[in-house]
């Protein structure tokens, strides 16, 4: 699984704890990114040793490692579904935390997020979502008082000029994301493209989030506002952990 910036020992701190919470029975969204991936093994590890969870993959990469690790596997559609057993939690990493500035301003954005660094975050916000607790992993890295990394926009490959010139109109100026090992743009396990869209710093994610959401030809964007119930930011010498 890819791997961003931060320290890697961080980040198996925070997966770890959030993978310490799944208990007997738990249906668990798994997210994507090098976060997540750690509390994907740790679960497998947990399941190795007699924890009965199922996991709700969010991308091709997290499925490939939860099968990896042994961990059983369930549809999104089933686990939700009117005869299923719902999403307990949801592990997922994140590009950006909004910590709000001094004080306990967690409470201020909500721990609004920005995500899709893997350009996976149209099905990580439906899982996410889903789950009725959403925890999040990161290194403090990610923590910054206000939004201001560039927003992944998932578009249809035929809504790119459309919502382009929308997202300009909006106040962002976008980009379409080229893969790194291949000529051409970055396809979502969706086949759709990715336009990561700089506003600079957002003074209201929440608007900007309707906004996106409102424009044809998007998928899904990366702006997860009122989703996150707890952070667990691994430093360090351990972990701390924010209740939203
Ligand atoms: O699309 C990818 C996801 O939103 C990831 O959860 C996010 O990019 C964070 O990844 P990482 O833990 O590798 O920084």
């Amino acid at each position: 699984m890819k791997t961003s910036g931060g320290s890697d020992a961080m980040k198996r701190r925070a997966g770890e704890s959030a993978a310490e919470r799944v208990t007997d029975g738990d249906v668990v969204g798994l997210g994507t990114g090098s976060t997540a991936a750690h509390a994907i093994r740790r679960l497998g590890d947990r399941v190795d040793a007699g924890l009965d969870a199922r996991g709700v993959p969010t991308s091709f990469a997290s499925r490939e490692l939860a099968t990896d690790r042994g961990i059983p596997l369930i549809d999104l559609d089933e686990a939700i579904g009117p005869d299923g057993p719902g999403i307990d939690l949801a592990i997922d990493g994140a590009d950006q935390v909004a910590t709000g500035g001094e004080g306990s301003e967690i409470s201020e954005t909500g721990g609004a997020l920005i995500k899709g660094g893997g350009a996976a975050h149209a099905r990580e916000k439906l899982v996410d979502a889903a789950a009725d607790r959403f925890l999040v992993v990161a290194d403090p890295s990610k923590e910054s008082p206000r939004l201001d990394r560039s927003v992944p926009v998932e578009v249809l490959p035929a809504g790119r000029t459309a919502v382009a010139a929308a997202v300009r109109e909006a106040g962002g100026e976008p980009t379409l994301r080229r893969a790194e090992r291949k000529d051409g743009p970055v396809v979502t396990d969706n086949g759709n493209l990715v336009l990561d869209c700089a506003f600079g710093e957002l003074a209201d994610p929440a608007a900007l989030s309707a906004t996106l959401s409102a424009t044809p030809g998007v998928v899904e964007h990366g702006l997860f506002v009122g989703l996150a119930d707890e952070i667990h930011v691994g430093t360090d010498s351990g972990v701390r952990v924010d209740e939203v």
